[in-house]
C-alpha cells in the first residue's frame, strides 16, 4: 500500500454525497414522495426554518424549524442560508451548515424546496445540484389534491394554483421531470434517479446491472424528453 493520498483513484477515496433537490408545486406530492422514497435509507433530510406557522400536528424542529420574521432575517444577515424564498406570504430557507456537513461525510442530502429556492440551489452548488421537478398529471389532479388536504383556505389554494402554472412553464431547468400520477411509479423514479447518479461517480466498468438499469430508466426522466406542448397541455388540463 502507498502512503501517498494522491495515489490513491478518485473512486477509492470518501465518496461525497449527492445534493438532490425535489421541488414542484405545493400539493403536488413532494412530501408524500420523499416519505415512501426515503423510508429505511440513511440520507439527510434537510429541515427548513420557516416564518409560517405551525400547522395542527407539525412538529417545531422535526417538520420544519418555526421562527419569528426578526429570527429568519437575522439568520439571511448572517448568511446561515444555502438559499431562502418567500412563498405565498411566508419565508422558508435551508440552514447550510448542516447540508455541507452531511456531503462531507459522505451522505446523501435532500432538499424539499419550493421553485425559487431550488433555482438558487442551482446557482450556488452548479451541477453538484440535482434538480428533480415533481409534476402534477394535470392541473385540475393539483387542484383536487390541494383541496383534498384541506390545510388551506380556497384563497390561498388559488395562489398556490396561480404560482403552479408559472412553474411548470418552467420545468425544463430542471435535470428531472418526474410525473406523481401514479405514486409507485414516482418513487420508483427517484430511486432510479438516485442510483443514476451514484453510479456516475464511479467508472462505467464498476457498473452493476442495477445501475445500467438505473442509468436507462432515469435517461427517460430528463427534462429535455418533454417538449414545451407537453408542459402546455399540464397547465391546460
Ligand atoms: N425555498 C424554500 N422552499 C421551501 C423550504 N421549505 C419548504 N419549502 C417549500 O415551501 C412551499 C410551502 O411549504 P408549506 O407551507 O409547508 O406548504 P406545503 O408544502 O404546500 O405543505 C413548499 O413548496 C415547500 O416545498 C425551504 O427551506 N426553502
Ligand atoms: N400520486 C398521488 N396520487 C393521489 N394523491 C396523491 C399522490 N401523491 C400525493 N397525493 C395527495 O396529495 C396531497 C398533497 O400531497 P403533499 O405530499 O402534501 O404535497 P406537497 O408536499 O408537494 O405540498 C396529499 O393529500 C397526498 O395524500
Amino acid at each position: 500500500m502507498t502512503s501517498d493520498p494522491s495515489a490513491i483513484p478518485l473512486h477509492h477515496a470518501a465518496r461525497r454525497g449527492l445534493l438532490i433537490v425535489m421541488t414542484g408545486a405545493s400539493g403536488v406530492g413532494k412530501g408524500t414522495l420523499r416519505e415512501q422514497w426515503l423510508a429505511g435509507q440513511d440520507v439527510f433530510y434537510s429541515t427548513s426554518w420557516t416564518t409560517r406557522e405551525a400547522r395542527p400536528g407539525e412538529r417545531d424542529g422535526i417538520d420544519y424549524i418555526f421562527v419569528t420574521p426578526a429570527a429568519f432575517e437575522a439568520k439571511v444577515m448572517a448568511d446561515g442560508f444555502l438559499e431562502h424564498a418567500s412563498f405565498v406570504g411566508n419565508s422558508y430557507g435551508t440552514p447550510i451548515e448542516p447540508i455541507e456537513a452531511a456531503l462531507s461525510r459522505g451522505q446523501d442530502v435532500v432538499l424539499e424546496i419550493e421553485v425559487e429556492g431550488a433555482m438558487q440551489v442551482k446557482a450556488r452548488m452548479g451541477d453538484e445540484a440535482i434538480l428533480v421537478f415533481i409534476m402534477p398529471p394535470s392541473l385540475t389532479e393539483l387542484r383536487r389534491r390541494l383541496e383534498g388536504r384541506a390545510t388551506e383556505t380556497p384563497e390561498r389554494i388559488e395562489k398556490r394554483l396561480a404560482r403552479a402554472r408559472e412553474e411548470i412553464r418552467e420545468a425544463h431547468e430542471f435535470r428531472f421531470v418526474v410525473v406523481n400520477d401514479d405514486l409507485e411509479k414516482a418513487v420508483e423514479g427517484l430511486r432510479a434517479i438516485q442510483t443514476a447518479e451514484r453510479a456516475r461517480q464511479l467508472p462505467e466498468n464498476e457498473w452493476t446491472p442495477e445501475d445500467r438499469a438505473a442509468r436507462l430508466r432515469a435517461d427517460t426522466l430528463r427534462s429535455y424528453a418533454l417538449s414545451d406542448a407537453d408542459l402546455q397541455r399540464v397547465v391546460e388540463s
